[in-house]
């Protein structure tokens, strides 16, 4: 039952918590209970101190410290949002950069810091469900339908609403940045009428640059989804992205939104070629 209650609290899969003694079990109950709180409440500072005030034996130890790690990630995908969805909501600055003639639209806007970020506007021909499952719970199949990507791996499934992935761009000939790879944390957050994807680059220690690529940084970023009725859903993302490496600011500053539009251009043709009989 307690191992029950404290995978629904957080949404963590995690399978030995099933063989766990009862010392063990009340360690895990107290971060269940912390969790429930920092759910109920927002994420807190309190996170490290989860289970200082809890003395829990040797074999727990590693059990508790993953369990801790992936409130982390949790943390860290939630913050992402949080910072991607402020920088959306906020309206000035915005300049429109291009204008398709499907509808689309790009605005960008330069952040304290310097660096220009891209807002994409869109309408799409699918419902809420099909582009979370093709933009989220499928994400490892993207590089399949679209030819910007060349691999999306999920090195971990930390809930059902969060994964940490890798990301390697492709080498293609419109590409004039070059390939990149990424590490991420991914957090969804699923509503009826509509769904937030965020996510931001976080380090790995078990997982370094590979060589020969240059590591770049995605985020924090998010896409949203809204449900506009009668099979259409309209399509936000924020394209927040440091590319890394010795390049001009013109060429990254063309690069970015053109990727955007791309994007949008392949997950149109899979939409329709996935698309049912009506
Ligand atoms: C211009 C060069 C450097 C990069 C081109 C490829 C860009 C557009 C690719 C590389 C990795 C990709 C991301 C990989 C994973 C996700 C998570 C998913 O839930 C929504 C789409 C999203 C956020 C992709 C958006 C497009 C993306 C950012």
């Amino acid at each position: 039952m307690l191992p029950a209650v404290v995978k629904l609290c957080c949404g963590i899969s995690y399978p030995h918590l099933r063989n766990m003694a009862g010392l063990q079990r009340a360690a895990v109950a107290v971060i269940g209970q912390e969790i429930t709180h920092l759910q109920r409440w927002g994420w807190s500072q309190h996170l490290t101190g989860a289970t200082a005030e809890f003395q829990y034996n040797e074999s727990s130890h590693e059990a508790v410290n993953q369990m801790k790690d992936q409130l982390i990630y949790v943390k860290q995908g939630q913050e992402a949002l949080r910072k991607a969805t402020r920088i959306l909501e906020n309206k000035d600055g915005w300049n429109v950069e291009i204008t398709e003639s499907n509808g689309d639209v790009i605005y960008s806007k330069v952040m304290p810091g310097g660096r220009r970020v891209f807002r994409l506007e869109s309408v799409l021909e699918a419902d809420v469900d099909e582009l979370y499952d093709i933009l989220f719970l499928r994400v490892e199949e993207m590089h399949k339908w679209n030819p910007s990507i060349q691999q999306i791996k999920v090195l971990k499934r930390v809930g059902p609403e969060t994964v940490v992935t890798h990301e390697v761009s492709a080498q293609t000939g419109g590409n004039l940045i070059g390939q990149r790879d990424f590490v991420s944390v991914r957090h969804s957050c699923k509503h009826k009428t509509h769904v937030y994807l965020g996510g931001a680059a976080i380090q790995l220690e078990s997982f370094p640059p590979l060589a020969g690529f240059v590591r770049a940084e995605d985020g924090p970023t998010c896409i949203l989804i809204r449900a506009l009725g009668a099979g259409k859903t309209h399509f936000t993302w924020l394209l927040n992205m440091d590319v890394k490496g010795w390049l001009p600011k013109s060429i990254v500053n063309q690069a970015l939104p053109r990727a955007q539009l791309d994007f949008t251009r392949h997950l149109r043709r899979h939409l329709t070629a996935n698309a049912c009989p009506r």
